[in-house]
This record gives C-alpha cells, sequence and structure tokens, in this order.
C-alpha cells in the first residue's frame, strides 16, 4: 500500500475529542482566529486534532490527540510538538481569561513520553497578574500519567 494512502486513512478515522461532563465548548477561533491554525487549526489532520472547553471557574482545558506527524521518538511525540502544545494553549488561557499577550518564555518539563494516537488532556491555569505579566501553568496528561508540565509567562500587547 502506498504511504499516501496510510496517511488517508488516518485521516478518515473520527478521534472522540469530547470534554468532561461539567466543560462548555470553548470557541477558541472566534477569539484569535488564524493565531491556531499552525496548531489546532486543522481538525482533520494527521499531526495535532484538538478541541478546546472551559470548566465551570472558566479555567481552559484541551482535548488533544497527536497523529503520526507529530511523531519523535517512534511511537511518541516530538517534544517540539508538545512544546507546540503548551504555547498554543497556556496563551490562548491568558486570552480566554481577558488579557491579550504574545508568549515571552515558556518552560516546558517532558516528563514521559506521550503516546501517538491517544487523546490527552491538557489542564491550564492562571497562576498570577503583575503589571503586563500574566503566569500561566499547564500540564499535558492522561489518566493518572503526566506528559509534560509547563510554566507560560505571557506579556501583554502594548496598545491591545
Ligand atoms: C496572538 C494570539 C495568540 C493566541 C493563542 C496562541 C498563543 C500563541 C503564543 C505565541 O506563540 S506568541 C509568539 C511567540 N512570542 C513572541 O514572538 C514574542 C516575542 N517577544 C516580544 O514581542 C517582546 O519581547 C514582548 C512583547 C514579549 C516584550 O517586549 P516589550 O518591549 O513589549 O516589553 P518589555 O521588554 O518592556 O517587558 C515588559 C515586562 O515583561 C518582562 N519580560 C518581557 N519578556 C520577557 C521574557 N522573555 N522573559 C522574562 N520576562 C520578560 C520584562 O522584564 C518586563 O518586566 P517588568 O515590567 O517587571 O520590568
Amino acid at each position: 500500500m502506498p504511504n499516501s494512502t496510510v496517511l488517508k486513512a488516518c485521516e478518515q478515522t473520527e478521534i472522540d475529542l469530547s470534554g468532561a461532563a461539567d466543560w462548555v465548548p470553548f470557541d477558541a477561533p472566534a477569539l484569535v482566529g488564524d493565531s491556531l491554525r499552525f496548531v489546532s487549526g486543522d481538525s482533520r489532520g494527521d499531526r495535532f486534532r484538538a478541541r478546546y472547553y472551559r470548566d465551570a471557574e472558566q479555567h481552559l482545558h484541551a482535548r488533544f490527540w497527536l497523529g503520526p506527524e507529530a511523531e519523535g521518538p517512534p511511537g511518541h511525540a516530538h517534544g517540539g510538538a508538545v512544546a507546540a502544545i503548551m504555547d498554543e494553549a497556556l496563551g490562548l488561557a491568558a486570552w480566554a481569561a481577558g488579557y491579550p499577550i504574545v508568549v515571552g518564555n515558556l518552560n516546558v518539563s517532558f516528563r514521559n513520553m506521550l503516546p501517538l494516537r491517544k487523546v490527552v488532556t491538557v489542564e491550564s491555569r492562571v497562576v498570577s497578574v503583575e503589571g503586563r505579566k500574566i503566569m500561566v501553568h499547564g500540564r499535558i496528561f492522561r489518566g493518572e500519567k503526566t506528559f509534560a508540565e509547563a510554566q507560560c509567562l505571557c506579556i501583554t500587547i502594548p496598545g491591545k
């Protein structure tokens, strides 16, 4: 079977990215539009598929699926793919909290290799706001297993 056919087969698969019972879908493109294209913009893609939610306390969560085009170590996610998820999700968490920002500093700890073709959860918290500096913490996990943790310093955009 040619490679292109193998990749197409993956595209056809519907991935269950549904949220927890008390989460409400969050319309991220309505807030930041094309800024999401690099990571979560292709809902049928073979790299990332994602859906964002907010809980009752307005914290941002996401379900992410990483496909074959996000591969680093065999069968597992590339570190850059994990960092890209953190960059988008934690930056978006600041936007969703009302702060128009860019990411100034992102510190990612890779705790366990993240398996491809599994749905994982991203959780985030805006932990502090000091002037233009918004600190957001996040974690990628599935069940009891944490794959990555991150601290993201977001800086509000002057004039926004
Ligand atoms: C846009 C929609 C996004 C939606 C969700 C998707 C999220 C995607 C997130 C991204 O990928 S954003 C793209 C990657 N980030 C960048 O390209 C940012 C590039 N850097 C800049 O544009 C500027 O350096 C920046 C706006 C962050 C800061 O420049 P400024 O000249 O406006 O601010 P300044 O340097 O005066 O710093 C303001 C404060 O922030 C602090 N700061 C700035 N950059 C920092 C840094 N990198 N590390 C630590 N602290 C930093 C700085 O020390 C200072 O603290 P104090 O007020 O306490 O003095």
